[in-house]
């Protein structure tokens, strides 16, 4: 029998990332990347966004989309621990 993965979503990600905040397991790269504060994890975004410029610019699909997931990890990271929602950014949406 194949085993069914579900498909994680930015709000399915969202939802787990503050529930490492919230439990801190042992092993947690959020949990460290969290600790590490508004300034490491502002580096880490600006490195991803530069990472997705340069696979837009030079890379395939495959790569652009991997970049953009870690992109997306690390802005999570971020307003996971200015204790910020989605809703919170949604509403500017
Ligand atoms: N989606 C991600 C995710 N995207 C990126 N990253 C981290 O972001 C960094 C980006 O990788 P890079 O290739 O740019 O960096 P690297 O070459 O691996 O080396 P460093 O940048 O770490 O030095 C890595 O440290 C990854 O671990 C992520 N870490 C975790 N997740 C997911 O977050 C959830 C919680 O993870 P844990 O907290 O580790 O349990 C799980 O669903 C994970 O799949």
């Amino acid at each position: 029998m194949t085993e069914w993965t579900p498909v994680k979503t930015f709000e399915t990600l969202f939802a787990e990332l503050q529930d490492r905040a919230a439990t801190r397991p042992d092993g947690s790269g959020t949990v460290k990347a969290l600790d590490a504060g508004v300034h490491a994890q502002g580096k880490k975004i600006l490195e991803e966004a530069g990472e997705v410029w340069l696979a837009a610019e030079y890379q395939g699909d495959a790569e652009l989309s991997e970049e953009i997931s870690q992109l997306l990890y690390w802005v999570q990271v971020l307003m996971v621990g200015r204790g910020l929602s989605l809703e919170d950014v949604y509403r500017h949406l």
